[in-house]
């Protein structure tokens, strides 16, 4: 049992799988090609990460008293839902532009008004993308600001292309900005600005 359940934590959930839409292929191929002169890099991403951040973050911000037999179940939300029903995507960055692009598909279960997206979800994936654009920049942070303008619906199980891009840092402070695109490039679905705060070892988090 241990063993299953160590493989499953371990899986790389950015990988295809058949859930996944001829777009995201053909996307997720065109990008793994970029990655072959090591401009881009793919972002693997597990349900839970074991990553030296993760410890990090565990044993510098962690007050213990969060920690408990249930919390020590957690896992990350966008991993949580079996394949296709929820956040299929894949990150990958490029160091020298300071930039994430994730490739999504949000499947049947986030569904909002009928046939679309629930915004809440949106504003999931795009805070894992920022986030994570920030992190890769600023290391263990966390979000203060997130500002999404929704300017057209996303429809459900449609696949789209987030570009996130650091665009300044204030001491602890990087602002980021991310747009989500349709695969032509046509409908600009949102526009979003956010404020991360890298953490403050004098502070943990309470
Ligand atoms: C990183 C986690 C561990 C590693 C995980 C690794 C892998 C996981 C894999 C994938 C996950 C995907 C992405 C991972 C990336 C990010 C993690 C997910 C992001 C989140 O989903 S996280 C949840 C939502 N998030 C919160 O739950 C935070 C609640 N919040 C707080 O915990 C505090 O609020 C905090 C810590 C943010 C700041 O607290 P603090 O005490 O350290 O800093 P302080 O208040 O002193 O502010 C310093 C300067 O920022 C300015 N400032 C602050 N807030 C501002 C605001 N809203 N607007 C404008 N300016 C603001 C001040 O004005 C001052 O500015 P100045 O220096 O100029 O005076």
């Amino acid at each position: 049992r241990l063993f299953s359940s160590e493989k499953l934590t371990q899986r790389d959930h950015s990988l295809p799988n058949p859930s996944w839409s001829k777009d995201l292929r053909l996307l997720f191929d065109q990008f793994m090609k970029k990655c072959e002169d090591s401009s881009w890099k793919r972002l693997p991403s597990y349900k839970c990460e074991s990553s030296q951040r993760v410890q990090d973050f565990k044993t510098h911000f962690l007050d213990p008293k969060f920690m408990n037999e249930q919390t020590v179940h957690g896992q990350l939300f966008t991993r949580s839902f079996e394949d296709g029903l929820g956040f299929e995507y894949a990150m990958f960055c490029n160091d020298a532009e300071k930039r994430i692009v994730c490739l999504f598909q949000g499947g049947p279960y986030l569904q909002g008004v009928p046939g679309f997206l629930h915004g809440g979800a949106i504003a999931t994936i795009i805070d894992a993308t920022t986030g994570m654009t920030a992190l890769l920049a600023g290391g263990i942070v966390m979000t203060a600001n997130l500002n999404i303008n929704f300017k057209r619906p996303i429809p459900l199980c449609s696949t789209v292309v987030l570009n996130s891009q650091l665009d300044k840092v204030e001491g602890r402070k990087f602002f980021v900005s991310c747009n989500i695109h349709s695969v032509d490039g046509k409908t600009l679905y949102s526009e979003t600005t956010g404020l991360f705060i890298k953490l403050d070892p004098d502070k943990r988090l309470k």
